[in-house]
């Protein structure tokens, strides 16, 4: 009988509760750490995955002992919190020489001493080969890395994949207690799907260990980035941020708060994508309720009202404040709240006593949003929909982070253009699953939305043609301040906007010098061209999610997102516009192909299709097909209860009304097109309407009410950006 611990004896089993309560007390004997694994991280100045086994209520020494144990050796009740104190601070004070001072010469207090007390010393190495019960084989690989209660091996699978697999011993799997914590991280950990957490494959256990395989990330994680950088630039944390704040975001609204955020805990995965990982105290927040009680999180990351205990309680805000931790951390090179006594880092927290020292300097817009981020008040805090609004991620932002950036500051941060700047930051989003206000697949969102029996009020609120009246919403136009756009095809910056303010004074001029000249001689106007224009002929508001969705009467379709970025799919064609919006200034535009669609663009263009065929069933079209003349999209739009204004970027204003009659001015207010409930398009001289008081032939109601109306409603616009 083989007695190595490298061979496989049976086939591993799927995890499950009924199997984890079953399991006891292998008696296993520690196993010795034969080569020097990871480094000890003696002169980082910071919380190491190592260091995290000095987290307040670490038991790992009591747990070996036979007393308590705790799955996460990070966490401990606030009822043991005395009792626990003495031997926790004992335990911190003599890891904390191990991180930040050189080690006394005593043999008593050398590293390898403190190691032995972690749980993931008890986890043997897994077998060479692991099978399965469903007959899978993974081969095992290198080790990673050693938290404080897991080591983490490659594991390779049959076709040549690599992933993590996290290693648990079941030695250190003592009670109850510690049993609910492990499937509580599988659980959570299983639930999630985002681009910047760490993918959870699958679990199984043997007789030993209990395996997590997980994505692999080989680029280890931003602690050892800092610990070889010392600082990190700013255009770079820009990039970090936006990553780890989509994460966030995505977990808030799953009502996860993860708790235990810190630089060892987000890591790379080999494009260089921050994945955040560990989920071993994260904790789902049940519906109703606001506030969680235990006590956990890292000394230095760990935010004021966990410190408070039962009394406080606290929540998201948790998550928030160590993205602060983390920030300052990158750009100053150490933690805020960093001392040698764990006590004194309480202190310091409970105090909000940090400086920013003179001698690593960092912008007043980083200080601006790292002040806010530590609030002492959690509501003090902005949330995460707030964070990415900071003038600070305005500054030069990457495209990516290049592979260098593990070793060195690469060259031309500082140099990256507003323009291409502001497209980076965008796209970093958009793969952050940040465009939308739920981060859920939206093509998921959207049909469960749009075809499931919900209560109407779920609904979309459309105008669309063929409608019922009772759809109509009273919207102040002031709360509708649409972004203005216009495409650039030259990939620049635009200058649109302007254009497209003057287009709109000079409309509203026209129109009101029409009005006074009705009554002149007709000869001594030139009478404009009067083809019909392109117009919006269906539409669905889906801006509580995600953002306006129509298709014009050349059949493309468009999504003006809620960020004011448009997707715009050309008709008849394998192309689709990416037109990136730059506050007052225009648009860039990306061309891109259907078939091979940018990945941060890929999500965009599933929810413009989905849109497509959703009108494409369930609405009918304002007017008749015509060939696309000119590509053009829609600029913004305003509500209320007559009618809906669309303003196109060829300068056109389209009026639905109520009562299903369109009315469009294009041409500078020349030229003016009625299209009637039954599609009817006709467009006249502006001028001859106003003569004859409406369109030969056509009864519209209300004709002359309804130009004023349209008058007004430019005028009111024309004022506004003059
Ligand atoms: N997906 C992964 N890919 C590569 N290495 C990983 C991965 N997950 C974890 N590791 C490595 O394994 C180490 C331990 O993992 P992890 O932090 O999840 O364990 P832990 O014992 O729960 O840690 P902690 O004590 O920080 O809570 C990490 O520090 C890292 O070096």
């Amino acid at each position: 009988m083989s007695t190595n611990p490298y061979r496989v004896t049976q086939p591993l089993q799927p995890l499950n509760h009924g199997q984890l309560n079953a399991l006891s007390n292998s008696n296993l004997t520690p196993v010795k750490q034969q080569n020097k694994w990871r480094d000890d991280a003696a002169t980082t100045g910071l919380s190491t995955a190592t260091s995290a086994n000095t987290a307040i209520g670490s038991l790992s020494a009591a747990a070996l002992n036979g007393g308590r144990s705790n799955y996460h050796n990070q966490v401990y009740n606030a009822n043991n919190q005395q009792q626990q104190q003495q031997q926790q601070q004992q335990q911190q004070q003599q890891h904390h020489h191990q991180i930040h001072q050189p080690p006394p010469p005593t043999a008593a207090s050398k590293p390898q001493k403190k190691k032995k007390e972690k749980l993931s010393a008890l986890c043997k190495t897994p077998p060479s080969i692991v099978r399965t019960r469903n007959g899978r084989d993974y081969r095992r690989g290198n080790f990673l890395g050693e938290g404080g209660f897991a080591r983490c091996f490659q594991m390779k699978d049959s076709s040549g994949k690599i992933f993590a697999a996290k290693t648990v011993a079941k030695a250190s799997i003592k009670n109850e207690k510690t049993k609910t914590k492990l499937l509580s991280e599988i659980k959570i950990h299983k639930s999630l799907k985002h681009p910047n957490i760490v993918n959870f494959i699958d679990c199984f256990e043997d007789d030993i260990n209990v395996y997590i395989l997980l994505e692999i990330c080989p680029n280890q994680s931003l602690m050892e980035l800092l610990k070889t950088r010392k600082r990190v630039s700013e255009p770079e944390v820009r990039y970090f941020m936006v990553q780890i704040i989509g994460a966030v975001k995505y977990l808030h609204s799953r009502r996860v708060i993860h708790r235990d955020l810190k630089l060892g805990n987000i890591f790379f995965d080999p494009e260089m994508n921050l994945k955040i990982g560990d989920f071993g105290l994260a904790s789902v927040l049940p519906e109703g309720e606001n506030k969680k009680y235990t006590i956990c999180g890292t000394p230095n990351y760990i935010a004021p009202e966990v410190l408070g205990g039962k009394e406080t309680g606290h929540s998201f805000e948790v998550d928030t404040w160590a993205i602060g931790i983390m920030m300052y951390a990158l750009l100053v090179g150490k933690p805020p709240f960093q001392a040698k006594d764990v006590q004194v880092i309480y202190e310091r927290i409970k105090k909000n006593e940090y400086s920013f020292p003179a001698e690593k300097p960092i912008s007043d817009e980083a200080k601006v949003l790292i002040r806010d981020l530590l609030s002492l008040n959690p509501l003090d805090r902005p949330n995460v929909h707030e964070i990415l609004s900071y003038e600070w991620f305005k500054g030069p932002f990457p495209d990516k982070t290049h592979s260098l950036s593990l070793t060195q500051t690469p060259d031309g941060l500082g140099e990256i253009s507003r323009a291409q700047s502001a497209l980076n930051f965008n796209h970093t989003k958009v793969s952050a699953g940040i465009y939308t206000p739920r981060s859920k697949d939206p093509v998921e969102i959207l049909r469960s939305d749009l075809y499931s029996e919900q209560p109407r009020s779920m609904l979309p609120v459309s105008l669309s043609p063929n409608d019922t009246r009772n759809k109509y919403q009273e919207v102040d136009p002031d709360h509708f301040p649409r972004p203005t756009k216009r495409p650039n095809f030259n990939s620049s910056f635009s200058t649109a906007i302007k254009k497209l303010n003057q287009v709109c004074f000079e409309t509203h001029q026209n129109m009101r010098r029409l009005e006074y000249a009705k009554n002149e001689d007709i000869d001594t106007f030139e009478l404009p061209g009067c083809e019909n224009p392109t117009l919006i002929s269906k539409w669905v508001d889906y801006t509580n999610k995600y953002g306006f969705a129509y298709e014009l009467n050349n059949n493309d379709i468009g999504v003006l997102f809620n960020d004011d970025n448009t997707v715009l799919k050309l008709n008849n064609s394998e192309r689709f516009l990416e037109l990136i919006y730059h506050e007052n200034e225009g648009w860039t535009c990306i061309d891109n192909s259907v078939n091979h669609p940018p990945a941060q663009t890929k999500r965009q263009l599933e929810v413009v299709e989905f849109f497509a065929r959703y009108m494409n069933a369930n609405l009918s079209k304002v007017s008749d097909d015509e060939n696309r003349k000119e590509t053009l999209f829609l600029r913004r739009y305003t509500r209320n209860s007559d009618y809906i204004m669309f303003e196109m970027t060829n300068g056109t204003f389209q009026f639905n009304f109520k009562d299903h009659h369109k009315v469009c001015i294009s041409k500078s207010g020349h030229a003016i097109t009625h299209v009637s409930p039954n599609r009817i398009t006709q467009t006249r001289p502006l001028i001859l309407v106003l003569r004859e008081g409406g369109f030969p032939d056509t009864d519209i109601p209300e004709c002359m009410e309804k130009i004023a109306v349209i008058k007004e409603a430019i005028k009111r616009k024309a004022f506004r950006e003059s």
